[in-house]
């Protein structure tokens, strides 16, 4: 039996600590960044932020929406593939990830679209990405498509970041059971602290020329910032992106002085009865869900929410006197902290 007694930590775990800084407002920081992705080679520009491929944020909506700000989209594996043809092949897709699992029916419908329109961008995505499949699978997508840009996970150690950046990866994906809708550490046990899996991953990656996504268990523009102090290239959000007009799924609305208002939206994880319900047709008998579905408030347009996340992110470079995003984990020390928030009027 091994146990691993360094401790392991979450974005709840730590604060950033303030640094002195020659900056003057929060206006003045820059908050793209440029990467070159080391197999495809190709060069993108924009705010490191990705909305995750679930069917209420990975929406076509929320990527048009989502571009405006110079942020990205990773498009859930559902929509057939004559709407990812006219998407692809009309719209512009600079920020657009193509999203697809190990199945063979998500391969086919891949080279379906890509026949027919333009693909910049893949998100591999699997619960488990310590399979040998799954690093087979990337091996295979990268030698048929050597200049697209990969995407790939999910791991949250060194190890496996190294091996699917080896494989052919560009970006690894992190984080296994932080999400907002995942029970799977519930479920399994199975899991690792975020923060650290982000610091490990991408330590571990950088070394390669390779970029991370931390992936999941964001709840608070602050954790955004935390996760790019830890060295998170990207940063990808399913649940703080839920509730909004650009979202896919079922407004609930209240009757409030004489009038009908929207109150909540339904979301759920990929893992979930839900989603197994949808398009598994049930759960399978030696399967369990790994996800839950939840109501969360209804919020508007997006646009509000993204200024807000945005605007974090500015006033925290402010407080540790970063210019330019690519300088924040440079200029991160974390403290470790017994509490955080205070509560005395809620969360
Ligand atoms: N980041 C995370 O912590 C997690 C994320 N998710 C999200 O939900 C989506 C749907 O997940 P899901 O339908 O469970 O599976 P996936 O879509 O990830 O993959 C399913 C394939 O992997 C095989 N597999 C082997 N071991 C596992 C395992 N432990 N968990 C899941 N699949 C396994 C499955 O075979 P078989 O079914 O025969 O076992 C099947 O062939 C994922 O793509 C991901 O986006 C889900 C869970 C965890
Ligand atoms: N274990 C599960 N994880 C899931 C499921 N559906 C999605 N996910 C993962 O969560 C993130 C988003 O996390 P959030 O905290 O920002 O909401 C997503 O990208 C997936 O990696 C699921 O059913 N089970
Ligand atoms: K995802």
């Amino acid at each position: 039996m091994i146990i691993e007694n360094d401790l392991k930590l979450d974005f709840k775990d730590v604060l950033i600590r303030p640094k002195r800084s020659t900056l003057e407002s929060r206006n003045d920081v820059d908050i793209e960044r440029t990467f070159r992705f080391v197999h495809s080679g190709l060069e993108w520009t924009g705010f490191p932020l990705i909305a995750a491929n679930m069917d209420v944020v990975g929406t076509m909506a929320v990527a048009r929406a989502l571009s405006r700000f110079g942020a990205m989209t990773a498009l859930h594996k559902h929509y057939p593939a004559e709407s990812l043809i006219s998407f692809f092949r009309d719209e512009d897709t600079a920020n657009v990830f193509y999203s697809l699992g190990t199945t063979e029916a998500d391969y086919d419908k891949f080279q379906a679209v890509k026949a027919k329109a333009p693909v910049g961008k893949l998100c591999l995505d699997v619960a488990n990405g310590y399979t040998e499949r799954f690093v087979r699978f990337i091996a295979r997508m990268r030698k048929e498509n050597p200049d697209i840009v990969i995407m790939a996970g999910n791991v949250v150690t060194g190890d496996m970041a190294e091996a699917l950046l080896l494989a052919g990866a560009d970006i690894i994906k992190v984080g296994i059971g932080p999400g907002s809708v995942c029970t799977t550490r519930k479920m399994t046990g199975v899991g690792y602290p975020q923060l650290s899996a982000i610091i490990e991953c991408a330590d571990a990656a950088h070394g390669l020329k390779g970029q991370v996504c931390g992936d999941g268990g964001c709840t608070v523009p602050g954790d955004i910032s935390k996760a790019y102090g830890a060295g998170a290239d990207f940063v990808m959000l399913g649940g703080m992106l839920a509730g909004h007009d650009e979202c896919e799924g079922d407004i609930r609305y209240e009757e409030r002085g004489g009038q009908k208002v929207p109150v909540a939206m339904t979301f759920y994880g990929m893992s979930s009865d839900t989603a197994m319900h949808k398009y598994a047709g049930g759960v399978a008998s030696y399967r369990a869900s790994e996800g839950k579905t939840v109501e969360v408030p209804y919020r508007g347009p997006v646009d509000g929410t993204m200024q807000e996340i945005m605007g974090g992110v500015r006033s925290m470079m402010t407080y540790i006197g970063a210019t330019k995003l690519k300088e924040v984990s440079k200029r991160t020390t974390f403290v470790r902290v017994g509490a955080q928030l205070n509560t005395v009027f809620g969360g």
